[in-house]
C-alpha cells in the first residue's frame, strides 16, 4: 500500500474506532445505570465501570488521531493536486483562462479535494461502520428492534443523501462557476478602479459585481434550504427510529436494560449518520469542483517538449531563423507569415513595424512560447552543428534567450528583491552595475535598495518601470538578449533618453530589439520591417530612410514630431 493509501486506512479506521467507541460507551453507560437501578452486588457491575471509563478515553483518543491522520491526509492530497494543477498550468500558459477563475479553481476548487476525504470518505466509512455494529448488536439483543433501527439507519444513511443529491446536483454544478465569476468581476473592480473612476463607470461594475454575488447568494440559499429540509427529516427519522425501538422492546417484553442498551444505541448509531444528507450536497459540488479541475489539467502546453532533449549550445550564441509561420488559432490568418532573420554573436538586430505586425510574435516563438506552424529557429555556437529550437527543453530555450517583456511585473518587493528576481545569485556589485547601466541609480539613491515597492508597481513611474526591466535583463545577462518595446508607454523624452540608455547599454550583446520608435536606431546592426506578419524591408538604419516604405514614412513623421 502506498504512504497516502496507509495513512487514509489509518483515518479511517481512527474514524470508526472512535463511533464504536462512542456506541460502546452509550451501551454500556446504558446497561450500567438501569442495572444499578435493580441493586445488584457491586462485583457484578465492575466490567461495566471498567468499559465505560475505558470507552470514554479511548474515544477521545481516537477521535484525535482521526482528525490528525484525516487532515494530514487531506491536506497533502490538497497540496499534490496545487502542485499538479501548477505543472499543467506553467507549460501551458495563462492563454485562455481569466486569472481570478484560474484563481478559484486554484482555491476553492482544491478545497473540494479536501472535503472529499474529511467530509465525504472518512465520515462515510465511520458512519456505515457503526451503523452495522448497532444493528449486529440490535440482532443478539432483540431482532425485530434491530430490523427497525436497519430501516431508520437505511433511510438517514441512503435515502435522505440520494435526494438531496438529486435535489441540489444541477444547482452544485452552477455554484462553482458563479463563485469564480464573483471573483473575476472583484478582480475587474479592484485592477480598473482607476479606469472605472476616470469614466464613471464604478457603479455599473459594482452593479455587475452585486448581481453576480446575488446570484452566487440564491443558489447557496437553494441549497441552504435543501440542507435544512434533510437535517430536519435525519432528526426525525432518528426520533421516529428510537420510539420504533422501545415499542418493538415493549411488545416482546425484553425487560428494562435491554430495552434502554437498544433504545440508547440506536440513539447513538444515528449520529455519524445523520451528517451523510449533508456530506452528499457537499459532495456534488465536490464532483463539480474535480471536474473543473480536470479541464484545466487537461489544458494542452503551448509548446511539445522534446521526448530526447539535446543538450543547450555553449558560448556565444546565433540564432537563424528561416521561413518562420505562427498562428495563434487554426482558421486564423498568420501572425507571422515565412519570417528569415540572423542574429550573429554581438550584432544588434531591431525588429520595427506597426501594431499586429507580429514583432511579439516573433519573440514569443524565439521564447518557446508559441509553437511555430513550420519554419525553423536554429541556435549555433561557434562553427558546430546548429541545433533546432525544438530539440531543447524549453525552459532551456528560455534561459538563452530572454530579457524585458512587454507588461514588466514589479512585485510587492524591496527594489533589491525586484532585481534579484533576475539574478538570485548577484552580489551587491553586480546589483549596482546593472542599476548603473540602466541608469538608475539617482533614483535608487533617492529610495534606496529596501524601499518597497506598491503593488501593480503603482511606486513606480513608466520610465522607471522600464529600467527597472532593462536592469533585471541586464542582470540575467542570456547569451541572446530580447527587448520588447522597452519605450512603450512613455513620453517622448523619457523614451529617447532609455532608448540612447538602452542602446549604450547593449552595444556588444547579442540583441533582438522590439520597437516602435526609430531614433537612435542609427546604432543597431540591422532592421527587420515587418507588415502583416512578413518581412517587407531589411538594411540598416541609412538604407532604409533612403528607400520609400513604411520606415521612411515613420521617420519621417517622428522627425516632424521633433521639430514641433
Ligand atoms: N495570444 C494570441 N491569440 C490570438 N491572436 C493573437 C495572440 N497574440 C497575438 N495575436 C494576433 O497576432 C497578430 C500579431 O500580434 P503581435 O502581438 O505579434 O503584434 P505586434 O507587432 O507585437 O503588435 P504591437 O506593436 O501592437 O504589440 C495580431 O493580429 C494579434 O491580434
Amino acid at each position: 500500500m502506498s504512504r497516502t493509501g496507509g495513512r487514509l486506512a489509518l483515518a479511517m479506521a481512527a474514524g470508526a474506532a472512535a463511533e464504536l467507541a462512542g456506541l460502546a460507551l452509550i451501551g454500556s453507560a446504558a446497561w450500567l445505570i438501569t442495572r444499578a437501578a435493580e441493586q445488584p452486588p457491586l462485583a457484578a457491575l465492575s466490567v461495566a465501570i471498567v468499559g465505560v471509563r475505558a470507552f470514554a478515553t479511548s474515544k477521545g483518543v481516537f477521535r484525535y488521531g482521526e482528525r490528525l491522520a484525516g487532515h494530514d491526509v487531506a491536506l497533502r492530497a490538497q497540496a499534490a493536486t496545487r502542485e499538479d494543477l501548477y505543472r499543467a498550468l506553467i507549460p501551458a500558459g495563462p492563454r485562455d483562462r481569466h486569472g481570478a477563475d484560474l484563481l478559484s479553481r486554484m482555491v476553492d476548487d482544491t478545497d473540494a479535494v479536501q472535503d472529499l476525504l474529511v467530509r465525504g470518505l472518512l465520515p462515510g466509512v465511520a458512519a456505515l461502520v457503526t451503523g452495522l455494529a448497532a444493528v449486529v448488536l440490535g440482532l443478539f439483543l432483540l431482532p425485530a428492534a434491530a430490523l427497525v433501527l436497519l430501516a431508520g439507519l437505511v433511510v438517514a444513511g441512503v435515502v435522505l443523501p440520494a435526494g438531496v443529491t438529486a435535489a441540489t446536483r444541477r444547482r452544485a454544478a452552477r455554484i462553482a462557476p458563479a463563485r469564480a465569476e464573483l471573483a473575476a468581476r472583484v478582480a475587474d473592480l479592484l485592477h480598473g478602479a482607476a479606469d472605472l473612476a476616470a469614466y464613471g463607470a464604478g457603479g455599473r461594475a459594482l452593479a455587475a459585481s452585486a448581481e453576480a454575488g446575488a446570484r452566487l447568494a440564491a443558489l447557496e440559499r437553494g441549497q441552504a434550504r435543501v440542507n435544512a429540509v434533510a437535517a430536519c427529516l435525519g432528526v426525525l427519522t432518528q426520533v421516529l427510529t428510537v420510539a420504533g425501538v422501545v415499542l418493538a422492546a415493549r411488545a416482546a417484553d425484553a425487560g428494562s436494560v435491554a430495552t434502554a442498551v437498544l433504545a440508547l444505541t440506536s440513539l447513538v448509531a444515528f449520529e455519524p449518520v445523520l451528517p451523510m444528507a449533508a456530506a452528499a450536497e457537499r459532495m456534488a459540488g465536490v464532483l463539480a469542483a474535480l471536474r473543473r479541475l480536470r479541464e484545466v489539467r487537461a489544458t494542452p502546453p503551448a509548446v511539445a517538449e522534446p521526448a530526447t532533449p539535446r543538450a543547450v549550445p555553449g558560448g556565444p550564441l546565433a540564432v537563424e531563423v528561416e521561413d518562420l509561420v505562427v498562428r495563434h488559432a487554426p482558421g486564423r490568418p498568420p501572425a507571422l507569415n515565412g519570417v528569415s532573420l540572423a542574429l550573429t554573436p554581438g550584432r544588434r538586430v531591431a525588429v520595427v513595424g506597426p501594431s499586429g505586425a507580429g514583432k511579439s510574435t516573433l519573440l514569443a516563438a524565439l521564447m518557446r512560447l508559441v509553437e511555430p506552424e513550420s519554419g525553423t529557429i536554429r541556435l549555433r555556437s561557434g562553427e558546430g552543428p546548429a541545433s533546432d529550437l525544438r530539440e531543447l527543453p524549453s525552459d532551456e530555450a528560455r534561459r538563452m534567450m530572454t530579457g524585458l517583456t512587454q507588461d514588466p511585473y514589479v512585485f510587492q518587493a524591496s527594489l533589491r528583491d525586484n532585481l534579484r528576481l533576475a539574478g538570485p545569485e548577484a552580489g551587491e556589485e553586480e546589483l549596482a552595475e546593472a542599476v548603473r547601466r540602466a541608469r538608475l541609480e539617482e533614483w535608487v539613491e533617492r529610495t534606496g535598495w529596501d524601499a518597497p515597492l506598491g503593488e501593480d508597481g503603482r511606486t513606480v513611474s513608466g520610465g522607471q518601470l522600464q529600467r527597472l526591466a532593462l536592469a533585471r535583463a541586464l542582470l540575467n545577462d542570456p547569451p541572446v538578449l530580447l527587448l520588447d518595446e522597452p519605450a512603450e508607454a512613455l513620453d517622448e523624452e523619457t523614451a529617447d533618453a532609455l532608448m540612447a540608455d538602452l542602446l549604450d547599454a547593449t552595444r556588444g550583446r547579442t540583441t533582438l530589439l522590439v520597437t516602435h520608435r526609430l531614433r537612435g536606431l542609427e546604432e543597431v546592426d540591422e532592421i527587420v520591417v515587418l507588415e502583416n506578419g512578413s518581412v517587407v524591408q531589411r538594411g540598416t538604419h541609412g538604407e532604409l530612410v533612403g528607400a520609400p516604405g513604411y520606415y521612411r514614412d515613420l521617420w519621417r513623421s517622428e522627425a516632424l514630431v521633433a521639430r514641433r
